[in-house]
């Protein structure tokens, strides 16, 4: 492989095509949701399909692999890609702009953002989102698997029946390299337990995936938001993994603390693809990944008592990005057993299109109805969020790193740090720094007026989260005014973490290969835009008290501020430094301009949803679905709702669970 090739992005090996996976069959309908040919007699049979080496997929192709008598065949999208880009933590994620490596697609248009379409990116590659996300890991609030686990009755959900699986990711803390940075603030109680309860950590078993908490801020401005975060009331945790080894009650639903990403002790970006399905996984005689396919379609026959059964999937090569469109060649595979994990969009997709889902859209889309299930592509559920953007002198911001003089020494040393040491900037999750977690109930004012958090229960889920960026948070990168005077951007993305909103996706035809209809129906409710309003304030608020203690910040692009001219919109302050009072910027300007700002964070979850037991297309304990045979569901789109946290360390610890289950 040349140097270019192993930058920028050759793919590695481990893949086969799909003539060696599968049977080909001429003549395929285009239109095949409408009709499809019978499954040819003499097709390769395999004990478990597992369509999509994304983050659930890649676990469970490799666990289920560990047992020679399984002959496991997974089918991807896209390649299996292992360059020097894919495996820097904070350049991973600008593979998810690239249509080679990530589906980019886009919204129909969102009355609650103002009518606007805004882009949805999902992973394509082995591994999947995880692939090309932003390293970060975080541990949900215990209190949320739980009520998941009493609402669904059931108890494997809960976070005592996943705490084996949750806790096998290897988890390191360390310190950075750079030596100029402040260290976070000192243990508070809880912190201090759960570091050592992390110390003497079980005997069992850990890994593939390697997770890791910086024990140093890169910036100096994170400690001071962390303490300014913990006086307002959202208290700093030193290490937010750890209270699951060391508390019943698991990671706290209100606190603050240091992001934690996923990457390996050499600084290796860690994914599904690259822990899971290594070179040597991939040597199993009886694994094959089969990537560059397009899955169309399953195929379906009488199962027991009425049920339909699964028996085997139709695929298509894929020649570049784009599926064929000029081939009606398709493969076929035959199992008794699929295992469905293509995410939030596609996993509801293929159902359709497999004539499974509500009777009135396959109708419409003349898709023969083989399985009524209404809540197949319902409930689309995503985190929604509103970018905050303040002015800094540019060595507090990222600019520093990226543009004029100073860039070039940053960037030599940041490669020195990361290439010999395996640390430094390029193991960061994004410039994002430092997060916290709260809830809109327990928001208030202190005597003075001012706006703090006054918890009541540390443990509630929270149904916000500010996660403190030292750049940009729009890719569009806008100048703001003041810019030109070497000023610097830094970010606060107010995240809406518990939308009451749902929407749904859908086909757009019956030809499988044209792009979902995909409905988040973002700030559809109106609560969900007052709850997001006032936690921008809370943001404001934390900035604002930064600003008091001396550091120098000032508003870019905040409600009632165009960044752009910095003139603002309302009967507000005339100096351009001004920080107004969040109280002093009227209810309305918030929310005109959250609808105009706010955009999705791609945690997209729930088309497939858990509910309730009498209303779910899926058993909670097996994961299958309903009403046919062999066929079980495991990704982003059975979670109940979306989860009050980032959503990948839950989606492996069901794949974890769902091998072990299978393995019994
Ligand atoms: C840009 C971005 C940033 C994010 N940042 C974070 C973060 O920092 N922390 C965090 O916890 N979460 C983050 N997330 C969310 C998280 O990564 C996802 O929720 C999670 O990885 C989804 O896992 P999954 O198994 O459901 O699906 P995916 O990992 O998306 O896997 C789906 C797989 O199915 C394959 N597939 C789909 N359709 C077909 C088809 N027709 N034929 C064949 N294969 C198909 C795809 O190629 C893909 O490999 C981010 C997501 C994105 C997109």
């Amino acid at each position: 492989m040349t140097f270019f090739s192993s930058v920028f992005g050759a793919s590695s090996p481990g893949q086969v095509k799909a003539s060696q996976a599968g049977t080909r069959v001429e003549a395929f309908p285009r239109l095949s949701s409408r009709q499809a040919p019978p499954a040819p007699a003499n097709a390769t049979e395999y004990t478990h399909i597992i369509l999509g080496a994304g983050t659930s997929g890649s676990v469970l192709a490799s666990r289920l692999s560990e047992n020679p008598d399984n002959k496991i065949l997974v089918l991807n999208y896209g390649p299996r890609v292992d360059d020097v880009l894919s495996r820097l933590p904070l350049f991973s994620i600008v593979r998810s702009y690239d249509p080679k490596y990530a589906f980019i697609r886009y919204t129909t248009p969102q009355n609650g953002l103002g009518g606007r379409s805004v882009r949805m990116l999902s992973g394509k590659v082995v591994g999947g989102s995880s692939a090309i996300n932003a390293s970060i890991y975080t541990l949900g609030p215990h209190a949320e698997l739980n009520a998941w686990a009493e609402k669904l009755q059931a108890p494997s959900w809960s976070a005592s029946a996943l705490e084996s699986v949750l806790r096998l990711p290897k988890h390191r803390i360390g310190w950075s390299s750079n030596k100029t940075a402040t260290a976070p603030p000192a243990p508070d109680s809880n912190g201090a337990k759960a570091a050592k309860g992390l110390q003497s950590s079980s005997t069992e078993p850990v890994g593939p995936w390697e997770t890791y908490h910086p024990r140093q801020h890169k910036f100096e401005q994170t400690a001071l938001i962390l303490k300014e975060l913990d006086s307002m009331g959202i208290k700093t945790v030193v290490d937010s993994h750890s209270p699951a080894a060391s508390s019943s009650k698991g990671p706290i639903g209100t606190a603050s603390f240091t992001l934690q990403a996923s990457h390996a002790s050499d600084g290796t970006k860690c994914h599904a693809g690259n822990a899971f399905l290594t070179d040597a996984v991939l040597s199993r005689p009886n694994l094959t990944l089969c990537t560059n396919v397009n899955v169309l379609r399953l195929q379906l026959g009488e199962g027991s008592s009425g049920n339909l059964s699964a028996k085997g999937v139709w695929f298509e090569e894929l020649q570049s990005a784009k599926p064929s469109a000029d081939s009606n060649a398709a493969y076929y595979a035959a199992s008794n057993s699929v295992i469905l994990c293509q995410g939030v969009y596609d996993t509801p997709m293929l159902l359709h299109h497999s004539g499974i889902g509500p009777t009135h859209l396959l109708k419409s889309l003349d898709i023969p109805v083989r399985l009524s299930l209404p809540q197949v592509g319902a409930n689309l559920q995503d985190h929604v969020a509103v970018p905050l953007h303040f002015l800094v002198p540019r060595e507090k911001s990222g600019l520093k790193m990226v543009e004029g003089a100073s860039a070039l020494l940053y960037g030599i040393r940041n490669a020195w740090d990361y290439f010999r040491h395996g640390k430094g900037l390029f193991t960061s999750t994004g410039f994002m720094e430092s997060a916290a977690w709260f809830n809109t109930q327990d928001v208030g004012h202190d005597e003075s007026g001012d706006i703090i958090v006054k918890c009541a229960d540390p443990y509630r889920v929270a149904d916000i989260e500010l996660m403190f960026s030292t750049y940009y948070i729009d890719d569009s990168f806008p100048r703001y005014a003041g810019l030109e005077d070497g000023l610097g951007v830094i970010g606060v993305l107010v995240v809406l973490a518990q939308p009451n909103a749902a929407g749904s996706v859908r086909p757009a035809s019956a030809d499988p290969r044209d792009v979902p209809l995909i409905d988040p129906a973002y700030l559809s409710d109106p609560d969900d835009l007052k709850r997001l309003a006032l936690a921008t304030k809370v943001a404001l608020q934390v900035v604002r008290r930064l600003k008091q203690t001396g550091f120098e910040v000032s508003p870019a692009s905040i409600p009632g501020r165009d960044g752009m001219t910095g003139r603002w919109c309302f009967d507000g302050p005339t100096d351009f430094n001004a920080f107004p009072h969040p109280e002093e910027i009227p209810q309305p300007v918030y929310e005109s301009w959250i609808r105009a700002n706010a955009r999705p964070i791609y945690h997209g979850t729930s088309t497939m949803a858990l509910r309730s037991p009498n209303d779910t297309p899926i058993d909670a304990q097996e994961l299958t679905l309903k009403g046919v045979d062999g066929l079980r569901v495991c990704d982003a789109s059975i979670f109940p709702n979306v989860p009050s946290t980032h959503p990948q360390s839950w989606i492996f610890a069901l794949a974890e669970r769902l091998a072990r289950r299978m393995s019994e």
